[in-house]
């Protein structure tokens, strides 16, 4: 595949609320081409221009959305080289499947193809992945750690938009640490949920509520990828958007402020992350852009660490373009709102 040339690229799962994104980041960015923004076959928003379910697209992604028949799935494998699948995760795992070839670079922003062993998709997923061959063939798109593998990955899967956060800002001190497992409580924006309406996602029964207790999926996704046992407690915040990760870290004996910051300072050379010593990263300061801000605290061996992201933009569709980006070459930061 050529490098720097226009790529055709489409989103499947455009009328979602990561899909969305996608396609919006898609149609700025300089490399690519937005050919395509699809649906479920029976969807009933096919048909639909995908600004008229949100106004803020219009003038910049006009295009209708297409129901994924058999015949567009053909177009797909005929035209595009790119292709980014923001659906559920079953659906996805069939789609990737059914586009998979070296003609096409596929970028999943499900769970599908995260987790290493297809048992752990009928333990965490509650599915059993029908295409486990592909799991081995993915990459995990944690777009800082993982530079060199992105370069060569044909399936990339997007990290959850919890374990973003979380790996983001454990990574630089595991290697500190005195004990296991590392506490996690996150707190994350309703559109973490997706834009099929449930009870839950009701304006009014929105409050702050933990959920997922010991069992959610993202927990044996951040064990891993960080190589650590983790207790990770999502919660739900009534609020749009975003994600709020709170670490808590037992040093070793005998670690210094000065050993944290250098820990730290692996992302000096990586623009979306920021990071600050005693700060205490908020959403409001990451919403609608593509970075996570990190703040860490210590007090002898105890140190508190926050991850603030926009899950939609760094936990998903942000994050979906740096990998993009570096395995096409380019700087990570291209087409990303920062
Ligand atoms: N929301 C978030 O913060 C994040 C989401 N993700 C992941 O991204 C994916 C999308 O999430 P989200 O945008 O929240 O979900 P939504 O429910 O908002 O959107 C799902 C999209 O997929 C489409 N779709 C469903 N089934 C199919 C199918 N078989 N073929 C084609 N299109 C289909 C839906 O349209 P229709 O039903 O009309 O066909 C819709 O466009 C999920 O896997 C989610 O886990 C990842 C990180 C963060
Ligand atoms: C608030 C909320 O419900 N969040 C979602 C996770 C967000 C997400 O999309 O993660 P995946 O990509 O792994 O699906 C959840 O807890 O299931």
């Amino acid at each position: 595949m050529k490098k720097n040339s226009s790529l055709t690229a489409v989103v499947i799962g455009a009328s979602g609320y990561a899909g969305s994104e996608l396609c919006r980041l898609v149609a700025r960015h300089p490399l690519l081409t937005l050919a395509g923004c699809f649906v479920s076959e029976g969807s009933v928003d096919a048909g639909t221009k995908l600004s008229v379910l949100y106004p803020k697209l219009r003038g910049v992604v006009d295009l209708p959305l297409q129901g994924l028949d058999s015949l567009s799935l053909k177009q797909i494998k005929a035209t595009a080289q790119v292709v980014f699948i923001a659906t559920e995760h079953e659906a996805a795992a069939q789609l990737a499947y059914q586009l998979y070839d070296n003609k096409r670079i596929i970028i999943d922003l499900s769970g599908a193809h995260r987790l290493a062993e297809a048992q752990d998709y009928v333990t965490h997923y509650g599915f059993s992945h029908p295409h486990p061959q592909l799991l081995s063939e993915a990459v995990y798109g944690l777009a800082e750690w993982h530079t060199g593998l992105l370069a060569n990955a044909n399936l990339i899967a997007v990290p959850g938009c919890y374990p973003t956060a979380t790996l983001l800002a454990l990574k630089p001190v595991q290697h500190l640490l005195a004990s296991q497992p590392v506490i996690v409580n996150a707190v994350s924006g309703v559109t973490g949920a997706g834009r099929k309406p449930t009870h839950k996602t009701l304006g009014a029964e929105l409050s702050l509520q933990g959920y997922g207790v010991f069992n959610h999926r993202h927990q044996p996704e951040i064990e891993q990828h960080g190589q650590t046992a983790v207790v990770f407690t999502p919660h739900l915040g009534a609020f749009k958007r975003g994600i709020l990760a709170t670490l808590y870290l037992q040093l070793a004996e005998g670690t210094s402020c000065q050993d944290v910051a250098e820990a730290y300072a692996v992302y000096q050379k990586h623009p979306c992350v920021r990071v600050g010593y005693q700060h205490t990263p908020a959403i409001q300061d990451v919403e609608h852009s593509g970075y996570c801000d990190i703040g860490w605290h210590r007090k002898g061996t105890q140190l508190i660490v926050f991850a603030a992201i926009d899950n939609l933009l760094k936990g998903a569709a942000s994050q979906a373009l740096q990998c993009l980006n570096l395995r096409f070459g380019e700087p990570q930061t291209t087409g990303v709102p920062l």
